[in-house]
């Protein structure tokens, strides 16, 4: 886990914002990234998927599990964040916007905000 004395990576996430906008007019043969774009957005949803399904079955593992199986959890779930932020990109979205909601969220309990919704 982070602690405060380990590097601060948040700026890692502003930096490959940029890379996978870039990657939208790479070419598909040199890039990842961009021949997930190139493919198009049912194939970035499948990796998403797939990569969903590999994140919970490593959590399952790691409940009761290894160092190692904890952090092969890690590796999972920073797949999963990947594809997720390919996703964004893809329809013109970032983490920005992801971290702008979840701060617009920040302090409010879960339970006070369904409580309060209006009844459809
Ligand atoms: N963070 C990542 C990252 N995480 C995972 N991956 C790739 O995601 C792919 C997923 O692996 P899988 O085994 O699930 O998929 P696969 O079976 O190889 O692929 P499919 O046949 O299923 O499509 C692998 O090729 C990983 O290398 C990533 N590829 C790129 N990045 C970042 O994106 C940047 C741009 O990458 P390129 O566009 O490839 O230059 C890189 O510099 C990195 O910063």
């Amino acid at each position: 886990m982070n602690t405060p004395s380990t590097p601060n990576h948040a700026p890692v996430l502003d930096a490959l914002a940029e890379v996978l906008k870039q990657r939208r007019s790479a070419s598909p043969e040199n890039s990842y990234v961009a021949s997930l774009h190139h493919k198009g957005l049912n194939k970035i949803l499948e990796k998403v998927g797939e990569e969903t399904t590999e994140t919970l079955l490593a959590a399952k593992d790691a409940e009761h599990g290894s160092e190692a199986q904890r952090q092969a959890l890690v590796a999972e779930t920073a797949d999963l964040w990947f594809h997720s932020l390919v996703m964004l990109s893809h329809l013109g979205l970032d983490h920005q916007d992801v971290l702008n909601e979840l701060a617009r969220r920040f302090d409010i309990s879960g339970h006070d905000e369904k409580a309060a919704r209006t009844p459809s």
